[in-house]
């Protein structure tokens, strides 16, 4: 890298304007949207597509709900000039989509261009040139005068070819190409040219689509440039005013959202940000931007997997497991106090109310993701995530205290494996620390009533013995309490909960005890699932003075 860059990069030029209006304005309504996965974004791809491939990604299209399609550049590919026929001639265009097709400003290539699309209802014409002053003096090697000529020639040709084909509704799309890097004199001089020449009026509508084709300034620069269009174009109201960002620098939905906000009525992009170089706009991040501010984007996003399965198929390109809404881990969180917030932001969330979950700016439902993978858990996690996990996928509510004891073990376990751990892992580790002891040695009871006290008799193997331990109590875990003490010395319960996991006939009982003994003051927890309630009781006693690592003292009533 150089020391200076200025020495080798310029500084792009900033629009001189006192009273811009922009930066008050909010996104109030859905652009139009023109999708160009079919032009641009089969740009930009190691095999461009096939017809039959293009006929599915345009159905996919007109599912997700765009009105306007770009099928693609007819006049440069046999395949695109067949992709447009197919749809017009088998009319798989449903009636309120118009196909837009893309040609440069030549008159070979309009001719075959309007000839792709004769016989539609309607169909946008889409001519392009680059204005900007590197392409004007090594491409095209024009004068500005010259350059503003050829848009007049070239909007001409396209007026007298459709002219002659009045069945269908015709609207004409002119881009200054790279509009972002021309003078906005000139830029504006080239617009009015196409406005005027095609005589945009009533029944005759012309978009002019303002194009970042390579982004270069920062996303307020483009708006500025945006607004001061915007002001000044001619037969304003019978123009839709239309941008195109590129993502060369990262900010590509930025710079559409402020031209939003400058006036833009339409934008043209592709799904999930396919498109030459770093891409064009990403309409799904746009759309859902819009979606979580309250607006409807007017596409539908409800299935998001199924859609980027298909545009992954179709462009062979992956998406991101970060990419905005869509990438697998977008809903997952790994840290401990973000988990924390979200298990608390789930706790609280009202159904069919003003979504505050924390962390997470969209329902993963709305968009059909489930909350399946919200938490993951690796050595960064802390006890609200482990609780979640234990919680929605087995049923078990841990008690806060129990929460923090328990991920110190997951702690301590996935620092062993430096690795994430499982819900079936964390599941297993949950039964190796706290059913083990009961599942190992199966315990039998029997209880009964004596004078208003209840008796319970417990019976269970220990290292090849039988034992057998009595005691009384006035209730059945009282009495299960007193006959351990007979056998492993005193311990205290410190709380007692117990609720079911799973429901109807499988409905099982989970009893958490809390516990202490004198040499372990501070407690552990035990628990016991049974489908019977008072042996979940018996078998988180026998859990938690397993944990607190009370040995026999007093071998009593061996059978
Ligand atoms: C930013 C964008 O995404 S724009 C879209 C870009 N997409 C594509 O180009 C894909 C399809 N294009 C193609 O396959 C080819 O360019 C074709 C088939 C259309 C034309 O191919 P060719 O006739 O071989 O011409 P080629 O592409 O090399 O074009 C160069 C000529 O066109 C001129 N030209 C380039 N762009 C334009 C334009 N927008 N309007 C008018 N003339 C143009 C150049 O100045 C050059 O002219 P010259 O030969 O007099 O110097
Ligand atoms: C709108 C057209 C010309 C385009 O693809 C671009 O400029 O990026």
């Amino acid at each position: 890298m150089l020391a200076n860059p200025a020495t080798k990069y310029r500084r792009a030029t900033t629009v001189d304007m006192t009273n811009r209006q922009w930066p008050n304005q909010q996104i109030e309504k859905a652009p139009v949207w023109l999708s160009t996965d079919l032009r641009d974004g089969n740009q930009a791809i190691f095999e461009p597509m096939s017809v039959a491939t293009k006929l599915r990604f345009f159905d996919e299209l007109v599912n997700v709900g765009f009105k306007e399609i770009e099928t693609g550049f007819p006049a440069a590919s046999q395949i695109d000039f067949d992709v447009i026929r197919t749809l017009i001639d088998e009319g798989r265009i449903p009636d309120d989509v118009t196909p837009m097709v893309m040609t440069q400003a030549r008159d070979d290539l309009i001719e075959r261009t309007v000839q792709s699309v004769i016989g539609a209802k309607r169909a946008i014409i889409h001519i392009y040139n680059s204005t900007a002053p590197v392409w004007r003096n090594t491409v095209f090697r024009m004068t500005v005068p010259e350059v503003i000529d050829m848009v007049r020639q070239r909007v001409q040709t396209v007026k007298r070819l459709t002219d002659a084909h009045p069945e269908t509704e015709w609207v004409l799309q002119y881009s200054p190409e790279c509009f972002n890097m021309t003078e906005l004199d000139v830029a504006l001089q080239a617009c009015n040219t196409a406005i005027d020449t095609w005589n945009a009026g009533p029944g005759r509508p012309i978009i002019i689509n303002l194009p970042t084709t390579v982004e270069w300034s920062t996303p307020n620069v483009f708006a500025d440039q945006i607004e001061w269009m915007n002001t000044r174009l001619n037969r304003r109201a019978h123009v839709v005013l239309s941008v195109h960002p590129h993502n060369d620098r990262g900010t590509g939905v930025a710079t559409a959202e402020l031209a939003m906000m400058a006036g833009a009525q339409r934008v043209e992009g592709c799904l999930f940000g396919n498109g030459e170089r770093c891409g064009n706009v990403d309409i799904v991040t746009l759309a859902l931007n819009m979606y979580t501010q309250g607006v409807h984007p007017g596409l539908d996003f409800s299935n998001i997997n199924a859609i980027a399965r298909v545009v992954e198929e179709c462009t062979q390109l992956p998406i991101h497991p970060r990419h905005p809404y869509v990438g697998d881990l977008v809903y997952t969180a790994f840290s401990g106090s973000h988990q924390d917030a979200i298990k608390k932001g789930f706790d609280k969330q009202i159904d069919g109310g003003i979504w505050e979950v924390p962390y997470l700016p969209i329902d993963p439902k709305d968009v059909g993701r489930t909350y399946d993978s919200v938490i993951r858990v690796n050595s960064q996690s802390g006890k609200g995530g482990i609780a979640y996990i234990l919680e929605r996928e087995h049923g078990v509510v841990m008690p806060r205290r129990m929460q923090v004891e328990f991920s110190a073990v997951v702690q301590q376990e996935s620092e062993r494996t430096e690795k994430e751990v499982s819900s079936t892992e964390l599941w297993s580790l949950f039964q190796r620390t706290y059913l083990i002891a009961t599942e190992q040695g199966a315990v039998q009871t029997r209880f009964n009533e004596q004078g208003g006290q209840t008796r319970a008799v417990l019976k269970w193997q220990q290292s090849g013995e039988a034992i057998s331990v009595e005691g009384t109590g006035n209730g059945p875990v009282d009495a299960a309490v007193n006959a351990l003490q007979q056998q492993f010395g005193p311990f205290n319960v410190v709380s007692y909960e117990e609720r079911s996991q799973g429901q109807g006939a499988q409905a099982k009982a989970v009893c958490i005890i809390e516990a202490s003994s004198p040499d372990m003051p501070a407690g552990r927890f035990g628990v016991g699932i049974d489908d019977n309630i008072v042996m979940a009781s018996v078998k988180a006693l026998m859990s938690v003075v397993h944990r607190l690592g009370l040995q026999a003292t007093v071998h009593c009533a061996h059978d």
